[in-house]
């Protein structure tokens, strides 16, 4: 009788949380992940959402870089309850080398990694147990998305305070805007980090290195509620979003 060896059991599942932006689009105040919505920092609310996903083990934060801001990122994360272990390290001066610098922080054991911005603090947990069960059933990278509201114009540069002008008007229907988590075989998203420095030619989002590798990488449907905080309208969203849920008794 021949003796099959029983295949191994899959590895964790880790979120990495970049953190570490200064909002400046949001403007002044203190770092956009420190921001409170709802009297809530940002980065508490996109902390639980990751750690609420049950297929999500271990969440590794990545705070401003200063040491009283990694402190009092530690003191915030200590006080999130969920099944998921938090870890918190201090980030870098852009989002990929935030996001390289939690990577380095995920023990033997993770084989998936999600990644996701703490400037998405409400993206619901659906959509996170759709990205990291993509991955498991064999995509090397995920993709939340949704198709665009706006018609896109391509510009040509123009010199600061001139008129742009138009050379092209892409196709909409071809056209996704992109949000996070995104979801990676851990190997491949390694790789990416280690070939594409942010010396040479940087990344805005991870899984466009991943791209660069060669990699396929394919979407799945996003959400409204996981929009970026990027600009001050988008806090008021934020905390109406919060206010429907609250109504409804959800999160
Ligand atoms: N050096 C950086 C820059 C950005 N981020 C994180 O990357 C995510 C997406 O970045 P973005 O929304 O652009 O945040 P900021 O860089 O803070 O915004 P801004 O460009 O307006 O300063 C955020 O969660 C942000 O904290 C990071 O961890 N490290
Ligand atoms: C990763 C991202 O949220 C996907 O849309 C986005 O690229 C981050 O861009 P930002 O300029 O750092 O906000």
């Amino acid at each position: 009788m021949t003796q099959t060896t029983p295949p191994d059991p899959p590895g964790r599942t880790a979120a990495v949380i970049p953190a570490a932006g200064r909002g400046v689009r949001l403007g002044p105040g203190a770092p956009k992940a420190l921001r409170a919505l709802n009297g809530t920092p940002m980065l508490v609310h996109a902390v639980r959402a990751m750690a609420r996903a049950r297929a999500v083990s271990l969440v590794v934060v990545v705070a401003p870089p200063e040491d009283a801001a990694v402190a009092e990122v530690r003191a915030l994360c200590a006080d999130v309850t969920s099944g998921a272990d938090v870890v918190v390290v201090a980030g870098g001066d852009t989002r990929q080398e935030s996001v390289a610098r939690g990577l380095a922080a995920l023990p033997a054991d993770v084989d998936v990694v999600l990644v996701h911005d703490a400037a998405r603090p409400l993206v619901p947990v659906d959509t996170v147990e759709a990205v990291a069960a993509a991955v498991r059933a064999g995509a090397p990278a995920v993709v939340p998305a949704l198709p665009l509201a706006d018609t896109v114009k391509q510009i040509a540069a123009a010199p600061p305070g001139d008129p742009e002008p138009v050379v092209a008007t892409p196709d909409r229907s071809l056209l996704r805007a992109v949000q996070t988590p995104q979801g990676f075989d851990r190997a491949v998203l390694a790789a990416a980090h280690e070939k594409i420095t942010v010396a040479g030619d940087g990344a805005t989002d991870d899984a466009g290195m991943v791209e660069r590798l060669g990699e396929p990488v394919v979407l799945i449907p996003g959400h409204e509620e996981a929009f970026k905080v990027t600009r001050p309208l988008d806090l008021v969203l934020a905390e109406a979003v919060l206010a429907r849920r609250r109504e409804s008794g959800g999160f």
